[in-house]
């Protein structure tokens, strides 16, 4: 599918889907718990589907009682010995351990860029917890569980996202563990996931998140839970606002845990006029001015914040490079090799991407099936000299399916 965005003026609302970290999570909570959650505000994308699939094949029964609500009979009993993750790193990451709970052998598989993403970090800490393994790094992995608890290291320097996986099923095991984590990323992302535990009530403790200390034996008890507004999501609209016209993002919590959260001190930093309440935040177009942002913990901002750079005056230094290269595409390269390709001028030096203002051109690019790739593309044409086509650009699929019709709602005249 290809989509061609003229430059053009924005101004209007939007409401965001919600989170998909939030979302996996809880649908992976509601698969361990004893009794019937219940999950409002769930709009499926991509990644929240294959979740879904996931833990109907692990025993739970999924109910649907409303547009957005479901209501979920947890309890692990496989169905299936294969489950299938999609795209999903934090699926993958995350059902893995989960599936390692059952004493049975269960083979986790995935689909396209997911197939070339590194899974080799479960492995020697999934082994010393009991679980025998089968991977050579790559989907599709085999385990076969009981994981037991114990003691590990974990490396959580690449992604955080199995350790997330093991927060979320050590309290399920038998015996309490203990796990060193040398350098975790992705630390938002981690809180939210002791956040999301504790409304299904479980504990652990943790220490900046470099040792955890989570008690075996415990038990998710269900939980009535909505599920916030994605920031993720939200980003590329605000970034609308900010460089071509006025955008609204309605029910959003802007007390968030979530890492993109972060893209208000962004926005901040490059001078756009912002207004928020506590469910909604609006962001309006004003002269802006290079920043210096650091997006190591929050790697999914770094394509928006691309474009938001381009489209101030001056430099722009975005720390965290290192952290794009295991995502859906290697999103340093893609930005470099798709954005200059409508004139940005973009520069990587170790972990530091230098964004210098200026016009963009038209042009096409080539989503390099990354949906954040595709998603801040369509937000430079707004801005842009001429129409940007994207190709691959069903890829929004992925984290946000009503991209296009949102953006075009907020389309007003061609600039
Ligand atoms: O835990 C999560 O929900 C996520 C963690 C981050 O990944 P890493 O921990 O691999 O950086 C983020 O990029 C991803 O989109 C979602
Ligand atoms: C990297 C992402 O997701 P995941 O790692 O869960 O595939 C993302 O949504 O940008």
């Amino acid at each position: 599918m290809e989509k061609t965005i003229h430059p053009s003026q924005v101004s209007g609302e939007v409401r965001p889907p919600c989170s998909k970290s939030y979302a996996q999570r809880a649908l992976a909570a509601a698969l361990l718990s004893d009794g019937e959650t219940t999950l409002s505000n769930i709009e499926l994308c991509d990644d929240t589907r294959y979740a879904m699939n996931v833990i109907t094949g692990l025993g739970a029964s999924v109910r649907q009682t409303g547009p957005t609500e479901y209501v979920i009979r947890g309890g692990l009993a496989p169905i299936t010995d294969t489950i299938n993750t999609g795209e999903s790193g934090l699926a993958t990451r995350l059902f893995t351990p989960i599936a390692a709970l059952c004493d049975r052998r269960m083979t986790i598989t995935g689909t396209g860029t997911m197939l070339r993403r590194p899974i080799g970090m479960m492995i020697d800490p999934l082994r010393n917890l009991g679980v025998q393994v089968r991977s050579n790094g790559y989907l599709p992995i085999t385990v076969q569980g009981p994981l037991r608890g114990g003691e590990t290291d974990v490396e959580a320097y690449v992604s955080s996202q199995f350790l997330t996986g093991l927060l979320m099923s050590l309290p399920l095991a038998e015996g309490d563990t203990i796990l060193h984590v040398e350098q975790p990323n992705s630390l938002p992302y981690l809180a939210v996931t002791v956040d999301l535990a504790s409304k299904f009530r479980i504990r652990m403790e943790h220490n900046g998140f470099r040792e955890f200390f989570i008690p075996g034996g415990q038990h998710y008890h269900p939980a009535k839970l909505h599920i916030e507004g994605d920031w993720s999501s939200a980003a590329f609209m605000l970034v609308a606002g900010a460089i071509a016209g006025e955008v609204t993002a309605k029910r959003m919590n802007t007390l968030s845990l979530q890492a993109d959260l972060a893209i208000i001190q962004a926005l901040t930093k490059a001078g756009a006029v912002i207004i928020t309440t506590p469910d909604e935040i609006t962001v309006r177009k004003r002269e802006l001015t290079g920043f210096d942002f650091d997006a190591t913990q929050r790697p999914d901002l770094f394509p928006i914040l691309a474009v938001l750079g381009a489209n101030c005056e001056g430099t722009t230094h975005i720390r965290g490079v290192n952290r794009l290269v295991y995502k859906e595409s290697n999103r340093a390269e893609a930005i470099v090799s798709e954005y200059t390709k409508l004139g940005m001028d973009v520069a990587l030096e170790d972990d530091v991407m230098t964004v210098r203002g200026g016009s963009l051109s038209g042009g096409t690019i080539d989503s390099c099936n990354d949906h954040r790739i595709a998603m801040a593309a369509a937000i430079a044409a707004l801005a842009a000299s001429g129409p940007v086509t994207i190709t691959n650009a069903q890829a929004v699929t992925k984290s946000y399916p009503r991209f296009w019709d949102d953006l075009d709602s907020i389309i007003r005249t061609k600039a």
